[in-house]
């Protein structure tokens, strides 16, 4: 245990007991994509001496990015720790530097909590965001990134602020909305596709000291996001655990 984690009174194996018997929700996605959520996966008063290393040591950068060809601030603070020799990350037109696992050692506590509760996991990189107020946010996107090939095991792990965390099926690329629509018409009403139908979109309320995992084709299939909330006035981090191939 590196010094800096000791004076900082955390422990070895963040929270041993726990891991085995969690509460653990599965929600199957439909085609190969899945998503499960821990709310407890790390213990609440541990969880806030996570947060407040990671707020004070972590050296965030808010880089410009590039977004519909235009440039803009990322709203929110990022940081990005990889192992050596892995090809590197390039997103929105930005990419951002390596850090060293050993630059930052408690990582490597919260890591090791993370393979344990995923058996077979075995991430080699890791994105940093902290949203400072409600009005720190990240738009919808896909982590599709050719890099963590073509159906990456994503491990988000968040602290402080509760923020909404969204789902919703990407549009069908084969399917315009005319065809769609004629098609639909074809049907007998009550085989018609309800459009209305909510299993498109999903919500979670990501709280601190929890785990949400994405897998299967949930990057392919659909996009996420963490939306604006005026109400939200507090500082929330959320570390990404990631496989570059
Ligand atoms: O903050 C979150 O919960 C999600 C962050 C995210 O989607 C990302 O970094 O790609
Ligand atoms: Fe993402």
């Amino acid at each position: 245990m590196s010094s800096k984690s000791h004076e900082l009174g955390l422990k070895e194996n963040p929270n041993p007991n726990s891991i085995n018997n969690v509460k653990k929700q599965t929600f199957d996605l439909g085609k190969g994509s899945e998503v499960v959520y821990i709310p407890r996966f790390l213990g609440f008063d541990e969880s806030w001496k996570w947060f407040n290393y990671l707020n004070k040591e972590i050296p965030w950068t808010r880089p410009s990015i590039r977004v519909f060809g235009r440039s803009c601030i990322q709203p929110r603070d990022t940081c990005y720790v990889a192992s050596e020799g892995l090809p590197e990350l390039r997103y929105s037109g930005y990419q951002p530097h390596a850090y060293s696992w050993e630059d930052y050692p408690p990582l490597k506590q919260i890591l090791a909590a993370v393979h344990e509760m995923l058996p077979g996991s075995n991430f080699n990189s890791l994105l940093l965001n902290r949203y400072k107020g409600g009005s720190d946010y990240v738009a919808w996107h896909a982590d599709d990134e050719k890099l963590y090939g073509s159906t990456p095991e994503i491990a988000s792990v968040s602290f402080g602020c509760d923020r909404e965390f969204l789902l919703k099926r990407k549009p069908s690329k084969s399917l315009t909305v005319q065809a769609t629509k004629a098609k639909d018409e074809e049907q007998p009403a009550r085989k018609r596709v309800k459009k209305s139908d909510n299993d498109d979109q999903h919500s979670f309320t990501l709280k601190h000291g929890s785990l949400l995992v994405m897998r299967g084709y949930t990057q392919r299939d659909w996009l996420h996001s963490v939306p604006k909330r005026a109400r939200a006035d507090a500082v929330r981090i959320n570390l990404t655990f990631r496989r570059v191939l």
